[in-house]
């Protein structure tokens, strides 16, 4: 006889979706048994901000839909901060939640998920509780291809856990091997329009955003730019880095503002927006998006970001097919870009977060080892260093960068050990604000369980420090709750078994971050920084 669970672990095995993030209540325990030991991989997280984090980090990292399981309604709920960045990065995530006896639910017993479905919208693609337990795999099928579909992004199903048990219907059998292919190359006559309005313009500009990254469309863009003779620019809030920083066409990440954008878009005739939203704007600037008669071309995965924009002609596209073909017809115009010079600071007197970033680029993106080199993946979640990092730091390879995409903090340290666990050639360096670091720091815990190549550096500069630059700009600077002084993150990661030192110098810092990018497992540098933008 078989069950429910039975058609349900053969879909997920169908998908790929072996490691499964979770934080276990009782409501999910007949389901985490059913999983077979010898072919899942359940990761542990202490609070379900961190879980849902994680899978974000290893989702981005492998580009593949990942399998969440959590706890009803309250586990949902701890999540739905981390879901707001898993929105806004296309993250595939499924995530399953353990519903009481489903014929208890309407009475409200303790750990009901009371109108489940509602709790998670509008950040998740998909939310549904099953009417009836035979239709669970079928709604598993569909939560994990609506995922996985263009443009991709987290799902939600809620499962009473006494349906696994559930008989299974013969026609389970035509689920796992159901696949949905979409088509999204441009069409001749499209091409023939782009180019046209391309080759009216004298001076075009990319700007490049995170869905270039995942979709590993690098190269093309930077043929495109090469054959424009166009500067290139980084999206504002961006929560990827799609373009090689040490391009001779790169010119920096634009700032989120309304003015800072189109000041930096001035003498351009045509803006070539690719994989970004238009635009993700943070501080209000108020003013003209664009330079007078300048032209915007907007393609992305994504028909909301198209639809939603506020200005420009959209095409919705998936961007490796569109992009290619685009490099492909674009004549090259011979003009040659110098490169910009990358900033820096001395590699002596008061550590800041600046010169943090000095001395990660100085070290380079790539570790040596005895057997080779490891790259480098860095995550940043340091909110007084997210306009610095992308100019001071080189990042030539694709998936090299993470950043919350929404802006929620608590995304750093567990997505950290999410991309270290997806990407366990690499060594993941996190840089993250001793603030933020406390809305995800039981990610430790994980990093030290699984021995992860994860180094934590925490930028300490006892405060919230972007908060203040907020402050001085809304001219709210008596606002309260604005400094976290006195905390020791040294003892905060020891106790939770990642080693850790504390430095003060920049060449202290240098010292220890060097000896932590040779360490094998997880390791925590607190760095007593004074104001990050000095
Ligand atoms: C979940 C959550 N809570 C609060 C905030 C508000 N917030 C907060 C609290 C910031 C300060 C972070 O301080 P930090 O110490 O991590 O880094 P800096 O000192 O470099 O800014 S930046 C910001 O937008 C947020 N973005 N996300």
């Amino acid at each position: 006889r078989r069950t429910v669970l039975d058609s349900t672990v053969d879909i997920l095995l169908a998908h790929g979706l072996t490691t499964v993030f979770g934080n276990p209540g009782s409501n999910e325990l007949p389901f985490l048994a059913g999983l077979p030991k010898d072919k899942f991989d359940y990761v542990l997280g202490l609070q379900e901000g961190v879980v849902v984090g994680m899978a974000d980090g290893y989702a981005q990292s492998t580009g593949k839909a990942v399998l969440v399981s959590l706890h009803a309604a309250s586990g949902t709920g701890n999540a739905m901060g981390a879901l707001t960045n898993a929105h806004y990065s296309h993250s595939p995530l499924v995530l399953l939640a353990g519903q009481q006896i489903r014929g208890t639910v309407g009475q409200e017993v303790m750990l009901s998920n009371v109108d489940a479905s509602i709790l998670p919208r509008p950040l998740v693609k998909y939310s549904h509780e099953p009417l009836a337990a035979s239709d669970v795999p079928r709604a598993v099928s569909q939560a994990i291809l609506e995922a996985s579909t263009h443009p991709k992004g987290p799902v939600y199903l809620s499962v009473p856990y006494d349906d696994w048990a559930a008989e299974a219907l013969p026609s389970d059998s035509l689920l796992p091997k159901r696949r949905v292919n979409t088509a999204g190359s441009l069409s001749n006559a499209q091409l023939v329009d782009i180019k046209a309005i391309l080759s009216r313009s004298s001076s075009p500009v990319v700007v490049v955003g995170p869905d270039v990254d995942a979709a590993r469309a690098q190269q093309h863009v930077a043929k495109i730019a090469e054959r424009l003779g166009a500067p290139v620019w980084i999206a504002p809030s961006a929560p990827r880095c799609p373009f090689p920083t040490t391009h001779t066409h790169y010119r920096g990440l634009l700032h989120p503002g309304i003015e800072s954008v189109r000041s930096k878009l001035e003498g351009h005739d045509l803006v070539l927006l690719l994989g970004a939203p238009a635009m993700r704007y943070h501080r209000w600037e108020p003013g003209e998006y664009l330079p007078d008669g300048t032209e915007v071309i907007h393609l992305t995965c994504d028909p909301k970001e198209a639809t939603r924009a506020p200005y420009g002609t959209a095409w919705v596209v998936e961007l490796l097919d569109a992009l290619a073909q685009l490099a492909d017809v674009i004549e090259d115009r011979i003009v040659h870009l110098d490169p910009r010079t990358i900033p820096s600071s001395g590699a002596d007197g008061t550590l800041t977060g600046t010169k943090i970033l000095d001395v990660l680029a100085a070290a380079g993106e790539e570790v040596p080892t005895p057997s080779g080199t490891r790259p480098i993946t860095y995550v940043n979640e340091c909110t007084t260093l997210d306009l610095l990092f992308l100019d001071r730091v080189p990042i030539t390879s694709p998936g090299g960068y993470h950043f919350p995409a929404s802006g929620g903090l608590g995304f750093g340290m567990p997505a950290a050990v999410g991309v270290s666990l997806g990407r366990p050639g690499a060594t993941v360096v996190a840089v993250i604000g001793d603030g933020s670091a406390n809305y995800g720091i039981t990610a430790l815990y994980t990093a030290a369980q699984r021995q992860t190549r994860t180094v934590f550096v925490i930028v300490n500069n006892g405060s919230y420090g972007a908060l203040r630059g907020f402050a001085k700009r809304l001219n709210a600077l008596d606002a309260p709750g604005l400094d976290v002084p006195g905390i020791d993150f040294v003892s905060i990661a020891t106790g939770y078994g990642v080693p850790a030192t504390r430095v003060t110098t920049v060449n202290g810092f240098q010292t220890a971050y060097l000896d932590a990018l040779r360490a094998e497992g997880p390791v925590l540098v607190e760095a007593v920084a004074g104001n990050s933008q000095a």
